[in-house]
């Protein structure tokens, strides 16, 4: 492992390599977005390069499509691959039951269409973010522009009724203006502290006009994989039962780490 590496990096990178072992020739594969789905590319982009593993991906953006690109991934959308045998996304935080709070990215919908039609999703992140119960992170709500703060008010009522701690609901801004999504809407983050009952908030959510998805994956993810940055790595499996833990293959080519995460 490059010794430039910080150590977030190095667990990013870990994890990502054992998700990669995954892949299997012919495979058609979803995509994930931000700074670990960001070594995942790299590191099977290297397979694809060093051991001719042919793939498709699907990305789940157009950050992940133009960097899947530059890796020479073949790539092709989601409704010409039709299913996808796997895909393999970051998250920003994860519970004990694999539900988990996505959408940092602002990516959220393409990832949750992408991995609710894949066979399998793995989910790839650095040990901290664990956590017992959700709801430190702010959870992304992707709503439409249109009537944008009268859908934030409405969210706003629901959570007065919600198993959850904080009930703070900022509009995602990026360099002064409101963020656009690929899809070009926008982003509310609800800071909740502390979400009681994921599954129900999840469903709730969805039924307010205006909005489009939220970042709670409740029942996605299959295969969790933590890494840290001694590169040992966690996997669990809800397939295969108990948790493992493991050290990853970290040895690779220098060119991978020609750049850093996201
Ligand atoms: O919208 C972004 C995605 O959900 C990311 O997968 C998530 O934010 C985790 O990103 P990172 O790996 O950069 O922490």
């Amino acid at each position: 492992m490059s010794s430039e590496m910080s150590p977030i990096d190095r667990a990013k990178y870990a994890a990502a390599v054992k998700a990669v072992d995954y892949v299997q020739d012919g495979m058609k594969v979803g995509l994930g977005t931000g700074s670990t789905a960001f070594w995942m590319i790299k590191r099977l982009a290297e397979r694809v390069r060093d051991e001719g593993l042919r793939v498709t991906g699907v990305p789940t953006s157009s950050r992940t499509a133009a960097l899947a690109r530059e890796e020479g991934i073949a790539l092709t959308t989601l409704d010409e691959a039709g299913w996808l045998d796997l895909t393999i996304d970051g998250a920003d935080e994860v519970d004990g039951d694999l539900n988990l709070i996505k959408g940092g990215g602002a990516a959220l919908l393409h990832e949750k269409i992408v991995a609710t039609a894949s066979d399998r999703m793995i989910v790839i992140a650095d040990a901290a973010k664990q956590v017992a119960a959700l709801g430190s992170f702010p959870l992304p709500v992707e709503v439409i522009p249109f009537g944008w703060q009268t859908t934030q008010k409405l969210v706003e009522e629901l959570l007065e009724g919600m198993d959850v701690l904080g009930r703070e609901v900022q509009v995602r801004q990026m360099g002064g203006m409101k963020l656009l999504t690929d899809q070009k809407n926008h982003i509310l983050d609800l800071h909740l502290k502390h979400i009681g009952n994921p599954r129900q908030l999840a469903m709730v959510l969805n039924q307010i006009p205006g909005v489009v998805e939220n970042g709670l994956f409740v029942d996605i993810c299959d295969v969790l994989i933590l890494g840290q940055a001694d590169g040992r790595v966690t996997v669990r499996d809800l397939d295969a039962g108990a948790a493992s833990e493991v050290a990853a293959d970290l040895t690779e080519p220098d060119n991978i780490f020609a750049e850093g995460g996201e």
